[in-house]
């Protein structure tokens, strides 16, 4: 047990104070944080980022124990956080005489005999709207605990192997060699989930591109599109090309495969991370809109669409906490209306006999089935093909039904949903 040294408590405090006043995404926000401390070293980046991080998961169960304790709010707050990240032996000898009292007590309160609403720390809009969906599915209210309490804990760090350069063996080999405690992960082929938060950037296999680090939801979603070597393929949101390196590994680096998004700032980080892939039938395409002329000029043409549409984010809480205090009912709205105009146009791109597959990051029906629900009734040219049928042939024991549907108390993964559209003419 090491004492915490008392300036962490204070630089937390102050990072606090910037994050909830929630102006922007807390990663970008802490990122300006220690830019602007340059003297904090890497751990100490790390213990005042884990324990803010903590309290905005935790952020009504918190400033409800923060209601007692008299030194300023978000102090109190931010010891809760230590106190859960660092432990309270770590914490106790650098507080005052007042706060070690305050910290005893509170740390002898059962979260069980906390008011659920409290103890699930989403606020009421969201909570409604994920219980009433539970019970739509006629699931437990344990069920809805269950969510809350895993999109509460930290997410594991998940690799994809990049199988143009390596396989899984080999990458477990080495992380192993590494000291870096790692196992297969239980659905995507070439998936490695490794212990703890280890920095890899600096092995030479991830210079070398042998793996990305990648959650294995997006990696099963990548399986939904299943695109063939020599296909024509379309990333229609690639964003900084997470799910596009893997496409592109999937056809072996054949065929053509265009990553479109509308922000140039993603696409250039696309750019280092192909290089060092050992791709080459990557097109990175900045487009205007959803209806750019260049959409146009490939409709018909394309036999996979993969949309990675922009959404909530809520089924990502593990790792973006406060998106479940920045999203609201109306951006939730908005986006499905954006939702639905990429899909409508994107599936313009779709050959006959060509499948697009639609996906998000959001647990909310209304990002998900709703929008692909809408589309297929517009669109009687296109039929949904079973998720699980689709995921089977490629030897992928996984069932959630028509839709993949995953979810981090079940799957251990991010949130996430996808549904593959056939094109029939
Ligand atoms: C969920 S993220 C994509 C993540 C990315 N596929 C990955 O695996 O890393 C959604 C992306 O959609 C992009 N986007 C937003 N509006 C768009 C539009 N109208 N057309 C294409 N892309 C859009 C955003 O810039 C963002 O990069």
């Amino acid at each position: 047990m090491k004492k915490l040294a008392p300036w962490l408590i204070e630089q937390s405090e102050a990072l606090l104070n910037e994050l909830l006043k929630f102006t922007g995404p807390a990663d970008a926000v802490t990122r300006r944080f220690f830019r602007s401390q340059p003297k904090l070293g890497h751990a100490e980046r790390g213990i005042i980022a884990e324990a803010v991080f903590a309290v905005l998961r935790r952020k009504l169960e918190c400033a409800h124990l923060a209601e007692s304790g008299s030194s300023r709010p978000n102090r109190r707050l931010a010891l809760l956080g230590l106190m859960q990240t660092v432990g309270r032996q770590s914490l106790l000898p650098s507080v005052s005489a007042a706060e070690v009292e305050w910290l005893e007590r509170v740390s002898k309160i059962d979260p069980a005999s906390l008011p659920a609403r409290i103890r699930m720390n989403l606020p009421d809009w969201l909570a409604t709207a994920l219980s009433q969906q539970i019970s739509g599915k006629n699931l437990s209210v344990d069920e809805g605990e269950s969510l809350a309490a895993a999109l509460n804990h930290p997410a594991p760090l998940d690799l994809r192997v990049n199988s143009l350069k390596a396989n899984r063996a080999d990458v477990l080999a080495l992380l192993a060699e590494a000291g870096i405690e790692a196992q297969p992960t239980p659905f995507a082929p070439l998936g490695v989930r490794v212990t703890g938060k280890p920095a890899l950037n600096r092995l030479s296999a991830f210079e070398q591109g042998h793996f990305e680090v990648q959650d294995e939801g997006s990696q099963l979603l990548c399986y939904l599109v299943a695109p063939k070597r020599g296909e024509m393929v379309v990333d229609f949101c690639a964003g900084a090309g997470g799910k596009t390196l893997a496409l592109g590994a999937q056809m072996r680096s054949s065929g053509r495969l265009y990553a479109f998004d509308v922000a140039d700032r993603r696409l250039a980080k696309l750019k280092p991370r192909l290089a060092k892939s050992g791709l080459s039938n990557v097109h990175p395409v900045r487009i205007d809109s959803e209806h750019d002329a260049k959409i146009k000029r490939l409709a018909g043409k394309i036999d996979r669409v993969l949309i990675d549409a922009p959404c909530s984010g809520l089924g990502t809480l593990r790792r973006n906490p406060d998106l479940k205090w920045r999203q609201t009912p109306a951006s939730v709205a908005e986006l499905a209306v954006k939702q639905a105009s990429i899909l409508a146009s994107a599936a313009r791109l779709v050959k006959p006999g060509g499948r697009l597959v639609y996906a998000t990051c959001s647990l909310l029906a209304a990002e998900n089935e709703a929008v692909v629900e809408a589309f297929m009734a517009a669109h009687p040219e296109f039929q949904l093909v079973p998720a699980h049928k689709v995921l089977a042939e490629q030897q992928i024991d996984l069932d959630t039904g028509d839709y993949l549907s995953l979810w981090p108390h079940q799957h251990m993964t991010d949130g996430f949903f996808a549904a593959v559209l056939e094109r029939c003419v």
